[in-house]
């Protein structure tokens, strides 16, 4: 019985805007992977790492993970796909046979803090098939349609029963795989594509379980992210 994290690292990181992948992109030093690499492994509860890379990077994503005295654990790197969805699939196939948990994290979360990595894993050993960490929505949230040049508010949702749902997501391996088996046709468009793995088995009708996120597992998306993650990293080692 082992433990096997998918990281998801193949995008493009468009929002970014460097003239690299964001998976590449240095936070104090060192690219996003690493960070979110060395974490997962500081969890003590990860076994092996698959990590996707983008197109033409599977050598140099490869090289930085092995040469990293924090990433003691068996790392394969392969080729992601077109979308996120596509991207863990990949990561999916490359799954070994005593594999019964799979986590799915973002290179693009890179300070989970370990602790969260654990409760996710306990959560799934403990019976539940598919466990993400959620937070509490604290903005007020409209639904809205098109309407001309605007747009139409149609509702106001109950924000008490919403949540913000981060990385890493776990489940149990066979459940995982009937999702991304089940939803396929969906990850070849980023239109059609879920977003995140438990929306592939929430598809199923299958049901998915929330623990306490932690706000230190904030995604990358903007510059102003990588500036607060660089502020984070000097309060924590302070
Ligand atoms: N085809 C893709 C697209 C995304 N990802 C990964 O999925 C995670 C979440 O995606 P996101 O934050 O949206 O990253 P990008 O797609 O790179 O960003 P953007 O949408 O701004 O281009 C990231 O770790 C990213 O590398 C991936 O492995 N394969
Ligand atoms: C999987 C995820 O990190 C959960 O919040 C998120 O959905 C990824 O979204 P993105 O649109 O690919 O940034």
């Amino acid at each position: 019985m082992t433990t096997l994290a998918i990281l998801t690292a193949a995008g493009s990181g468009s929002r970014l805007g460097r003239d690299l992948p964001k998976a590449l992109v240095e936070l104090d030093g060192f690219p996003l992977v690493l960070h979110a690499a060395r974490r997962l492994v500081a969890s003590d509860v990860v076994d092996s790492l698959v990590v996707t890379a983008p197109d033409g990077l599977v050598g140099i994503m490869t090289e930085l993970l092995a040469n990293d005295p924090r990433v003691q654990i068996p790392v394969e790197v392969t080729d992601g796909g077109p979308t996120r969805q596509a991207s863990v699939s990949a990561g999916l196939e490359l799954a070994r046979p005593g594999d019964d948990v799979v986590l799915v994290h973002d290179a693009a979360r890179p300070l989970v803090p370990p602790d969260l990595v654990r409760r996710v894993v306990g959560a799934v050993r403990n019976g539940h098939g598919a466990v993400v960490p959620g937070l509490p929505v604290t903005d007020t949230v409209k639904q809205v349609r098109p309407d001309g040049d605007a747009e139409l508010v149609t509702g106001t949702p109950d924000r008490s029963i919403l949540r913000a749902v981060q990385t890493p997501q776990g489940f149990d391996r066979d459940l995982l795989v009937r999702a991304h088996r089940t939803g396929a046709a969906r990850a070849l468009a980023e239109h059609l594509a879920a977003t995140d793995d438990a929306g592939l088995v929430e598809a199923l009708g299958e049901p998915v379980y929330i623990v306490a996120g932690d706000a230190a597992a904030f995604k990358i998306t903007t510059e102003r992210d990588l500036w607060l993650a660089s502020l984070v990293l000097q309060e924590t080692n302070a």
